[in-house]
């Protein structure tokens, strides 16, 4: 066994809750094993694999990324942090202004978005965001002593996890393996850990949704799997499945950023988060997410030379002249979010908001 790392700073220990006993309705996501993705040979076997299972699910499971489940079990000890040492006066400080600058750095408090617009149910999740150059801004005190373990974490989600997936993708489109890797070099917005608590009320007032059905707005997102049960993908025959955990593994889906480049051929699929199951109820939830974004200067067209949307077709969200840049999209996405009181939309159970003219729609 190797020996413990005298070096790392302590870190109060993040329990988890032991995985539900209850049988749920489980999406079927396929286990794609990023090991192969080291070699010409291995992309060329798991391309198709990544391309299917987006292409219908629109999230999968993605082992052998690099990390022993020691590494990814200290990373949950790290992101629990700024919730459970960083004391109430100081996160007041480190508030996100996502409001003005349409950037998730720092705590969201709760109760900032709006979850039932009918019973005025405001949303319960605490979150703490960071850039991935995490020495941008400063962090309080309790998380100081791990900003290397954050440089790391977020570097090897960026280059090991992200670009990997970027390169299965391009190879789908039949571009240059680099095209997408490209537009994601590693200065935006990164790491975000999150924590979901509730109260009984509440609860009944908003049907047990925790946080709505919604598509990422990002090009790819990394979600590494933790053990209490909510997230719930909507399935093409209408149905709510929930995503199962598995230990020490990625759920991987890809955003509307992604739809933009890909010219409809990698479409979000929408998701959303209820309360767990009863057996899982009075543990917290702590998520961990790498949400990815192009640069901000990459206009959201889709990439024309790619021969396969040459062969079926690209579908445009919007014409080319008006299509926003990534940056503009991402602030004015983040900054509207939620944040007003929703029309209801065309379709049954669906919201509508208008945002940089084109609609994002919240799904109850
Ligand atoms: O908490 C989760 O499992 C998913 C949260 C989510 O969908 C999001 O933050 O975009
Ligand atoms: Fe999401």
């Amino acid at each position: 066994m190797p020996a413990p790392c005298v070096a790392s700073p302590k870190c109060p220990r993040y329990i988890p809750a032991p995985p539900t006993e209850e049988k749920l309705d489980f999406a079927d996501l396929a286990i794609i094993d990023l090991a192969k993705a080291q070699t010409p040979k291995g992309r060329a076997e798991i391309y198709p694999q990544v391309r299917d299972a987006l292409r219908t699910n629109g999230f999968m499971y993605v082992v052998n990324h690099g990390y022993t489940q020691a590494q990814r079990d200290r990373f949950f000890d790290i992101a629990d942090v700024p919730f459970s040492v960083v004391p109430p006066e100081e996160m007041k400080t480190y508030r996100a202004t996502i409001e003005k600058v349409g950037e998730y750095q720092g705590f969201k408090p709760r109760r900032y978005w709006h979850v039932d617009t009918e019973n005025k149910v405001l949303d319960q999740i605490e979150q703490y965001g960071i850039n991935r150059n995490v020495y941008l801004r400063p962090h309080p005190q309790a998380l100081r002593p791990f900003l290397p373990e954050l440089d790391a974490f977020a570097r090897h989600n960026h280059i090991n996890i992200l670009h990997p997936i970027l390169r299965l993708l391009a190879l789908s489109l039949e571009l240059p393996e680099d095209t997408l890797v490209k537009k994601h070099t590693f200065d935006a917005n990164g790491v975000t850990a999150m924590r979901y608590p509730r109260s009984e009320e509440e609860e009944r007032l908003a049907n047990n949704v925790w946080f709505k059905g919604h598509t990422d707005y990002g090009s790819v997102t990394i979600l590494w799997s933790q053990p209490v049960s909510g997230l719930q993908i909507l399935s093409k025959d209408g149905k709510w499945k929930w995503v199962q955990h598995m230990d020490n593994a990625l759920v991987i889906n890809t955003g509307d950023t992604m739809e933009f480049l890909s010219g409809g051929f990698y479409k979000p699929t929408i998701h959303r988060v209820v309360q767990p199951p009863k057996d899982q109820r009075s543990y917290s939830r702590l998520g961990v997410f790498y949400f990815s974004l192009p640069n901000d200067d990459v206009r959201l067209l889709p990439c024309t030379d790619s021969p396969v949307l040459q062969r079926i077709g690209i579908e445009r969200k919007c014409a080319d002249e008006d299509a926003p840049l990534a940056g503009n999209w991402m602030k004015e996405r983040s900054v509207a979010y939620g944040r007003k009181e929703l029309k209801k939309g065309k379709e049954e159970g669906v919201e509508e908001e208008l945002i940089n003219g084109i609609v994002v729609k919240h799904y109850n």
